[in-house]
């Protein structure tokens, strides 16, 4: 049996004013590009954050390709690039130096691999200009470069379409097809319900904080015309909160 890219356990994080996630359990196989699909505020950042150990749990646990987020963090987090919440960058340095001094983590990442990303996100022709000057979606591009730099097998993106307009997200779903291709598994987050619905294999519902359902996208369109009609109707039956 191969294992599992992503494994969370009973994963539970309670704020001080009652919000957070409840008991979150869910697997993501190798070769999946899983959308965790939940309007604002259903708890889609706090579960990455903990899932990638930005943020510690009160209970429960991650394991990624089998290693312990809690106990084997460097090897758990070996074979993931991953962006959470907004794409930081150094606005006063390029494209390429700021993928240049991210790759230091990273030895074997030379000069033509931070090329070859630049191409591959299209920020090539950005190459030589500071970060400062970017739109919001070019910023998300040099986000994904240096996320997928040490070519991971996994990937975890919160939101990625974020500040994108519509060719920006043309092009980020080509990439994300064009990478799950080539091996890498996602895990993507998004409150865009046509989106993921396009871009994603299995898809998980997130709401008020817990999960409610997991199913693989074609099933779901044998049953429901769209990815919203299942979406309401699962958010009902497990009663809106
Ligand atoms: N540090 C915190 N302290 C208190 N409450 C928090 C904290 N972080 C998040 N929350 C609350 O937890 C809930 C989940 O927030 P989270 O940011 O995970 O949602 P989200 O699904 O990523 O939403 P969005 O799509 O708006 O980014 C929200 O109600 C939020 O107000």
């Amino acid at each position: 049996m191969t294992v599992k890219a992503i494994e969370v356990t009973n994963l539970t994080k309670s704020f001080k004013n009652g919000r957070g996630i409840s008991d979150l359990n869910l697997d993501v196989d190798q070769g999946d590009i899983f959308g965790f699909l939940g309007p604002n505020g259903a708890g889609k950042t706090t579960a990455m954050k903990m899932i990638t150990g930005l943020m510690k749990p009160d209970h429960g646990d991650v394991n990624i390709f089998g290693a312990s987020i809690s106990e084997d963090y460097v090897n758990a987090m070996k074979h993931v690039g991953c962006l959470i919440e907004t794409a930081e960058s150094y606005p006063y340095l390029t494209a390429n130096d700021n993928l240049k001094l991210f790759s230091r983590f990273y030895p074997e990442v030379d000069q033509r691999r931070i090329d070859e990303c630049l191409a591959i996100t299209g920020m090539l022709k950005y190459k030589n200009e500071k970060s400062q000057k970017f739109s919001l979606g070019m910023k998300q591009r040099l986000g994904i470069a240096a996320a997928i730099l040490s070519k991971p097998r996994l990937l975890i993106l919160d939101e990625p379409l974020n500040g994108l307009d519509v060719e920006g997200m043309l092009e980020m779903r080509k990439l994300i097809k064009q990478l799950s291709q080539e091996g890498t598994t996602f895990f993507i987050s998004s409150h865009l319900i046509h989106d993921v619905e396009l871009t994603c294999t299995r898809i998980g519902i997130i709401y008020g904080g817990k999960l409610v359902n997991v199913e693989y996208t074609q099933n779901i369109l044998s049953y429901y015309s769209s990815l919203e009609n299942y979406f309401v109707s699962e958010v009902d039956r497990n009663g809106r909160v």
